[in-house]
This record gives C-alpha cells, sequence and structure tokens, in this order.
C-alpha cells in the first residue's frame, strides 16, 4: 500500500482548475490505506487522515439518486434552501433564546427524496440552491437498512474502544449540489466522514486556530461556526487570518476522511462534477481521565467554551458578556 500524500487530481475524475483559489496555503492531508499502522496511530494523535480503503461504506457506492428515491421511504427529509452556495449551520433553540433578530442565512424545508430529486433536476442557475442533511433513522426503506448493516462495523468498532470514543451519535446523509459549500467550523464529535458519489473537497485546520478563525459567541445561533468568509476575507476585522495554514484533500468514492473532534473543516461539493452523496459517522467524545498539563488546544477550545457558558450563566445577558471579559484582560494579560 503506497503511502500517497500529494493531491490526487485528474487520474481520478476531477481537475486542481475546479478548486476555488483561497488565500491561505494548505498542505495534503496523508492518504494512507487502514492497515497501515501509521494511520491508526494518526487517529489516536486526533489528527486528520484519509483512509482510502476501508470499505467502510462499500454496500452504499450505490446510493445514487435513483436507489435513494426508491428506497428512502416516503417521509419527509431535512433539505436547507440558501440564496447562494453557503450552508453555515445555526442552532434554532439559539435564536430564540438570544438573537431573536438572528436571519438565519438558510432555511429548513421538509420533503419526500422524490421532490428534492426534482428540484435538483429542475434547478437553473440563479435559483435558490438546495442541500438534504438528514440523519438515518427509522423511516428509511428496508433497502437503505440493509446497505447500514453491511458497513465495516467491525473496523470502527475496533477504532471506537482502541480510543475510547463515546457512542454512535448519528449518521448524517449529505445530499448536495455541485459547488455547494459548508463554511469552516468545528463540531464537538469525532467523525468519520464517507463520500459515496461525487467529490469534496475538506479543508481541514487544527483546533488551535481559534484565534485565527474567530468563532461566533457560544450563545450566538452559529456558535461553532467561524465568522470569516474565506471568499470575501475581512483583514481588518479579523488580522489573525493572515497566518491561516491549513490541510486538505479531495475525497472521493469508497474514501474515508477522519475530522478529529474541534478540527476545524469546510467541506465543497466540487463544481461541474455533478451532486454529491456522503456519510458521516458522528461518535461522541469522551472527558478525559487524566488531565495532563500543558492543556491540548482541543481541552484549552472546551475551557474557553465553559468559560462563555459560566459568565452568560452568571451574568444573564450575553451584552454584559464582552466587557467583562474586555475589563478582565485587557491591560492586565494582555
Ligand atoms: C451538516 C454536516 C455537513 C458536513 C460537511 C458537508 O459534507 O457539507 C460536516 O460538516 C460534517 O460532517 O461534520
Ligand atoms: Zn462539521
Amino acid at each position: 500500500m503506497g503511502r500517497t500524500t500529494t493531491m490526487n487530481s485528474s487520474a481520478l475524475g476531477w481537475d486542481k482548475r475546479q478548486l476555488n483559489k483561497y488565500f491561505f496555503n494548505t498542505e495534503p492531508i496523508p492518504r494512507l490505506s487502514c492497515h497501515d499502522p501509521l494511520a491508526e496511530e494518526l487517529i489516536a494523535q486526533e489528527k486528520p487522515v484519509v483512509l482510502t480503503d476501508t470499505k467502510l461504506c462499500d454496500s452504499a457506492l450505490k446510493w445514487d439518486l435513483d436507489y435513494l428515491s426508491e428506497n428512502m421511504g416516503s417521509e419527509k427529509y431535512m433539505v436547507f434552501v440558501s440564496k447562494d452556495n453557503k450552508f453555515k449551520y445555526y442552532d434554532e433553540a439559539k435564536i430564540r433564546q438570544y438573537s431573536s433578530n438572528f436571519i438565519p442565512p438558510t432555511r429548513r424545508v421538509d420533503m419526500s427524496f422524490p421532490e428534492f430529486v426534482r428540484k435538483l433536476q429542475e434547478w437553473k442557475e440563479g435559483d435558490e440552491r438546495i442541500y438534504l442533511q438528514q440523519g438515518l433513522n427509522n423511516t428509511v426503506g428496508q433497502a437503505i437498512v440493509m446497505d447500514f448493516l453491511q458497513f465495516n462495523w467491525e473496523w470502527l468498532n475496533v477504532l471506537q474502544k482502541k480510543n475510547n470514543w463515546g457512542p454512535l451519535t448519528s449518521n448524517l446523509l449529505l445530499v448536495g449540489m455541485e459547488s455547494n459549500i459548508t463554511p469552516v467550523h468545528y463540531d464537538e464529535q469525532q467523525n468519520f466522514f464517507c463520500q459515496l458519489i461525487g467529490y469534496k473537497r475538506c479543508i481541514l485546520f487544527a483546533p488551535e486556530y481559534y484565534d485565527r478563525l474567530y468563532p461566533y459567541p457560544v450563545y450566538h445561533p452559529h456558535d461553532r461556526q467561524s465568522q470569516v468568509d474565506f471568499e470575501n476575507p475581512d483583514f481588518e476585522k479579523f488580522p489573525g487570518m493572515a497566518h491561516l495554514e491549513g490541510v486538505e484533500t479531495v475525497l472521493g468514492p469508497g474514501e474515508v476522511l477522519h475530522i478529529p473532534m474541534y478540527w476545524w473543516h469546510q467541506i465543497e461539493s466540487l463544481p461541474n462534477l455533478g451532486h454529491t452523496v456522503s456519510v458521516n459517522f458522528w461518535y461522541k467524545g469522551v472527558p478525559t481521565e487524566r488531565v495532563e498539563h500543558p492543556l491540548k488546544p482541543q481541552q484549552k477550545l472546551a475551557v474557553m467554551r465553559n468559560i462563555e457558558k459560566m459568565l452568560l450563566e452568571a451574568l444573564k445577558d450575553p451584552a454584559e458578556v464582552g466587557p467583562l471579559l474586555r475589563a478582565l484582560v485587557i491591560g492586565r494579560y494582555t
């Protein structure tokens, strides 16, 4: 099994010219066989790695639009609609709680899979874009359940135990249009991201780049999302962005990317290569038993989140959190 770390390109059906040009440099994410000891080492070190031969979701490589229309059942599924190609996540509960004047950048529409496919097929330039993002649950058809049961659970279960992860919390089915972008954010779960149809560019940044990606406040509906827009970077407002360095890969059918918890990631469906189908595996992380110092970046991020939550709990009014933090830090810890 060769260790390829160069950015694979036209040999695999896509071309470097299809990649958006951004202001930061990236290095390739290592691409390894899941039998390569280095692969498990990187996972244990909470570093991203592309696994090229896990056979994790081989039974789902046939999940094209026809098959899914046929077998996803007649339930309604969660589809996001956007006026542009960005699908930035927002927490509906936090809108009600703290930001009633918040205008969501996308809206959620529930539709049946055949309806979603019809909209995909009828789409023309200028129309709103759509992105189906639905947790696989017991409403799916029997064939999908059979495919799901044939995933390579044995391999994943071994990794889950070795790395002492918590339970699998969900498998999100993602069916997107070419050029759809999920802007840079982090999740509080370990992720095995499995590409089934089409190609996705995955750009990742280490958790310590927290001070270069300026996440929204924890109480904000866009909690965990970066405030920066890579296509219109505001270096005045976010100067730390100038020092960003990332890692990236283009994930193709059958390939699995491990996105470690708290790693920032932006995921882009490549343009002109048709729709994409992915399924992710989100595992709860578990609190470290023995805390060692200095703390890891991920642990510092969790501490910062807890400080914001504690302050909000104490002050009640989000508008008071910033002034108190400034009084605490400016001229004293700077
Ligand atoms: C809602 C989840 C979207 C996904 C990225 C993508 O495929 O667009 C992601 O961010 C993740 O799997 O963590
Ligand atoms: Zn994510």
